[in-house]
């Protein structure tokens, strides 16, 4: 690799206090103006360029919960990182992950590298915000929100001054600053395709992040060429099962011409003129191929579709929608696990007056901490996967961090139903290099391993392959784990939570699961109760609505409250909560969620779907033919007016949505 820094004048005009430019090209010139206005800010904090860093670190326990509480960005950075590190590894540099504030989360690095990086507390646990170390790339990142190279001299404090890095910001898809991502290295081996790499990976974390944020999603990946659907730079746009847009990463935004916050009013068919519905006669195809879609430009589109429909109110869309191939380029060797966009809460705040609930707590409250496996069953979406990291949450408070991982006492999830057969093996134990064709080169930490110092959660364990029964049944007897192709035993101590909602003792009684390790995970079995068995519905609502609103939750109409008090929610507490993250969305300002915030598909299920304004008398054939006939003009005028954007035609007609796409159905067969 050839190291050739691209802006070798900026050191000198910048630092020498000449305040001479060298000409420059106008992204070169932007730069150099971030690094200007950074060291003004530097100075204004008062730091001195002579002074020591702060070389204070997070103390083990601090980092723990810091890790905790970015657990999805640190699960989603995790492979990307390693992707990235395999392509600069033996360039004396490193790959590095901060959380908002500037506080390295964790590290990559080539050893003789990390050991001068140590020097600085560039390490785990080390704090990079501006206010502490002046100008930085972390630090700078954060503050102007976009990619930032910060080489050499242009480091504010003299310590770093051996360092160039190259760090670009992680955004949610509400676009908030979730961390940094950064390349690192000694200013000597400066290489300026760097940046290039860092930014891509910054958007792969993105939109892995995007991915995994709505566990009841229809997602669409697309681009106008058809070869871009797949990769890097494709638009990735979520809706709910019923069509309601969530969220979309910045291709997609670029390519819809619309803001996030427009955006949020939009459904599929607001945007692309067809309804949510025709994915499934897409795919009921044998050989569906990508779609071909027209944004409201008339640019056509070319998507495919990922579902991820978790309730059983969906399960009518799942079964009548196959999930295509994923292209080679979103492939990952491994799956990752789905995690909630909120972090869970600890195991107080579960407590919000079910006394089913409370006797689950009061028990859990007893054995943690205690070696005991804790069995958790219940129906889909009762908050499963919630309760287990409440759990952990506990676990960590009561005992001294301890393990190999650095005081990283870490929650790992692995969900043994949706990870095929053939990989949960590795998934599981992991390999040793070159442990079979196509495996990572470095070989891969399994699961069971990363958990130790932590807990390991196994969710779906009633899916788990028979004969990868008997190797877990080993692990937990022998504490310790055999990766594959290896005759190492890695001692491995965790605590261990599964979940399953299958009859896992019935299993066990017609040998369709492993008796032994049915009663070997069974130390405490909880269960949690279905939502319309809870007495604490109204406070659940009104923790939710103030969670996802950030304290600053609307009204509830009466008729919406009635209404959400009345369902049966088959799809318990996921449904519930996606069902208000939905309508907090469409309320956007508004002081009161009202009906019309609530999406069509809950009405429909809840029976509670509006009569359309327009009402269809029913007598003569020949009037009411008219009368359709003038009903269908209303339409199609309003369609025109609003380039077919049938919500807004919905609203201009006072129908809603639904009237008109009977209609078309109608009108068109
Ligand atoms: N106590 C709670 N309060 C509010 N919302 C909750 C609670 N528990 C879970 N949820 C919501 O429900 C969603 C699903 O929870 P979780 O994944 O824990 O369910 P699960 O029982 O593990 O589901 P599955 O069996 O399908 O894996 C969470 O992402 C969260 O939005």
């Amino acid at each position: 690799m050839q190291h050739q820094a691209n802006r070798p004048d900026a050191g000198t005009s910048l630092l020498s206090n000449a305040p001479v430019l060298q000409p420059a090209a106008d992204s070169q010139l932007l730069d150099l103006q971030i690094i200007e206005r950074s060291h003004q800010r530097s100075s204004s904090y008062g730091i001195t360029r002579q002074q020591r860093p702060d070389l204070d670190t997070l103390s083990r326990p601090d980092l723990a919960l810091t890790l905790e509480s970015n657990h999805a960005l640190f699960g989603h950075a995790q492979p990307v990182m390693e992707t990235l590190y395999d392509q600069i590894h033996n360039t004396h540099s490193m790959v590095i992950l901060s959380d908002a504030s500037g506080t390295i989360l964790h590290t990559l690095g080539d050893s003789d590298f990390l050991a001068k990086a140590d020097r600085v507390a560039l390490g785990a646990g080390g704090r990079w915000s501006e206010q502490l170390r002046g100008t930085n790339a972390i630090g700078t990142a954060l503050f102007e929100q976009k990619p930032t190279t910060v080489h050499a001299q242009e480091h504010y404090l003299n310590a770093n001054r051996f360092l160039t890095c190259s760090a670009a910001p992680i955004f949610d898809h509400q676009g908030k600053v979730l961390g940094v991502l950064d390349v690192s290295g000694e200013c000597g081996s400066f290489h300026k395709h760097t940046m290039a790499l860092v930014r891509m990976s910054a958007q792969m974390i993105e939109n892995h992040l995007l991915a995994g944020s709505f566990p009841d999603c229809i997602t669409l990946h697309f681009h106008s060429r058809p070869e871009f659907v797949g990769t890097l730079v494709e638009g990735i746009a979520s809706f709910t099962p019923g069509g309601r847009f969530l969220a979309a990463n910045r291709s997609a935004l670029f390519q819809l011409g619309l803001p996030l916050g427009a955006l949020q009013s939009h459904t599929f068919s607001s945007l692309f003129g067809v309804p949510v519905s025709m994915l499934s006669d897409h795919y009921r195809k044998a050989m569906p191929g990508l779609m071909e879609l027209y944004l409201h430009s008339g640019i056509q589109i070319h998507a495919r579709a990922e579902m991820r429909l978790q309730d059983q109110h969906f399960q009518s869309t799942r079964d009548a929608v196959a999930e295509p191939a994923l292209p080679a380029a979103s492939q990952t060797p491994l799956p990752r696990r789905i995690t909630s966009a909120t972090p869970a809460p600890d195991l107080q705040a579960l407590d919000t007056g079910d006394a089913q609930m409370r006797t689950v707590i009061d028990k859990l409250r007893k054995v943690i901490g205690r070696d005991i496996p804790i069995l958790i069953t219940g129906q889909t979406g009762t908050g499963k996967e919630w309760l287990a990291q409440a759990i952990h949450k506990e676990t960590l408070r009561r005992q001294p961090v301890h393990g190999a991982h650095a005081g990283i006492a870490p929650f790992v999830a692995v969900n043994c139903s949706a990870i095929p057969e053939h990989l949960i093996e590795a998934e599981l134990f992991g390999y040793d290099d070159g442990a079979f064709t196509g495996a990572r080169r470095k070989g891969a930490v399994g699961k069971i391993a990363q958990a130790h110092g932590g807990t390991l959660f196994l969710d779906e364990i009633g899916d788990m392959p028979l004969a990868l029964q008997a190797r877990l049944l080993r692990v937990l007897q022998e504490r310790a784990v055999m990766p594959l192709g290896s005759h190492r035993l890695i001692p491995v101590e965790f605590a261990l939570v599964c979940a399953t909602n299958r009859p896992l003792r019935e299993m066990a009684a017609s040998h369709a699961f492993r008796e032994d390790l049915y009663y070997r995970i069974n130390g405490l079995q909880v269960r949690l109760p279905a939502l319309h068995e809870r007495s604490d519905l109204a406070q659940l609502i009104r923790h939710i609505l103030e969670r996802e609103s950030g304290g600053q939750a609307p009204q509830l109409a009466a008729e919406v409250q009635h209404l959400l008090l009345s369902h049966r929610w088959p799809g318990n507490l996921r449904q519930l909560s996606n069902l208000i993250r939905t309508a907090l969305a469409m309320a956007g300002s508004e002081e009161c969620i009202t009906l019309q915030h609530l999406p069509d598909d809950f009405l429909d299920e809840a029976g509670a779907l509006p009569a359309p304004a327009i009402s269809m008398p029913a007598p003569v054939a020949s009037a009411s033919l008219s009368l359709q006939d003038n009903e269908w003009s209303a339409i199609e005028r309003a369609l025109q007016t609003h380039a077919g954007n049938v919500s807004a035609a919905a609203k201009s007609l006072g129908i809603s949505r639904n009237t008109i796409y009977r209609r078309i159905k109608a009108r068109s067969g």
